[in-house]
């Protein structure tokens, strides 16, 4: 069975002979929780909107659910695929009320308003959010858009998740919440983050992105896939159908 994710030979600049990425390639399997470490300015962020199509990288393949991804269709099947939980969260919270901005992805989804009602209970409860279920969202603390963050694209039901720094700006309860709740999700991730104990706690394999390189981190032995990790992840996979596996 081919990777979920596939990047091959990805090459991005922002500014013209200076390369961010050069000829980076990872690939995500069923089973893991992929960690993306490396220096301020190493090109984590980049190489995750590439991912999802919201930057055209100069030069490679990316490959997702077993397709190859090129066209803006492709980019939009992908992302209703993909969750991306983005470094800012006021990027990606814009409706008035926590409960519209949940509701969003799965009306944009084609949920009727019972069913997408349904879906935000739900992942408000699988959070334990259910008290900022009527807040406004601008007057949210940067912790609680955090965690609302992670509700609006749980209850879009990706397949893989990718997360760009989640534990930032969370305190220490929540940041044990928040690992608690990605350790028994059923979805491969790819998560990029500094914090070290919660790549020791989640990791299941780290690379590094230094320089426009990537490679296998070496400060981290890869932590192993328990069974219950295995059968979790057996049964999404059976639930699957991607379309040309
Ligand atoms: N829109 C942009 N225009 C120009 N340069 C950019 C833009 N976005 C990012 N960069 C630059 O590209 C480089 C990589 O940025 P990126 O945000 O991908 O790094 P990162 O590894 O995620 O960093 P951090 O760990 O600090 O979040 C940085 O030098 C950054 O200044």
């Amino acid at each position: 069975m081919s990777s979920l994710i596939e990047l091959n030979d990805i090459s991005y600049g922002y500014r013209a002979g200076q390369n961010v990425l050069d000829r980076v390639s990872l690939s995500l399997e069923a089973n893991e929780r992929l960690f993306i470490t490396g220096p301020n300015g190493a090109g984590k962020s980049t190489l995750l909107r590439i991912l999802v199509g919201l930057i055209k990288p100069f030069g490679g393949e990316i490959r997702a659910f077993g397709i190859p991804r090129v066209t803006d269709k492709d980019f939009h099947d992908l992302r209703c695929r993909v969750g991306f939980i983005v470094q800012d969260p006021d990027d990606q919270l814009f409706c008035p009320t926590v409960v519209e901005d949940i509701a969003f992805g799965p009306l944009n989804l084609g949920a009727s308003r019972e069913e997408a009602l349904a879906i935000v209970d739900e992942v408000l409860d699988q959070l334990h959010l259910r008290h900022l279920r009527e807040r406004i969202t601008h007057e949210l603390s940067g912790g609680e858009k955090r965690l609302v963050s992670v509700a609006a694209v749980l209850a879009m039901k990706p397949d893989v998740l990718l997360l760009d720094e989640p534990t930032n700006a969370l305190d220490e309860e929540n940041l044990h919440r928040l690992e608690e709740i990605l350790l028994e999700l059923p979805q491969a991730m790819i998560l990029v983050s500094h914090d070290p104990h919660f790549r020791r706690k989640l990791a299941t394999r780290t690379l590094e992105l230094r320089a426009g390189k990537m490679s296998q981190a070496k400060e981290l032995a890869p932590k192993k896939c328990t069974a219950s990790d295995r059968a979790r992840q057996n049964a999404k996979a059976d639930d699957h159908s991607f379309e040309s596996l």
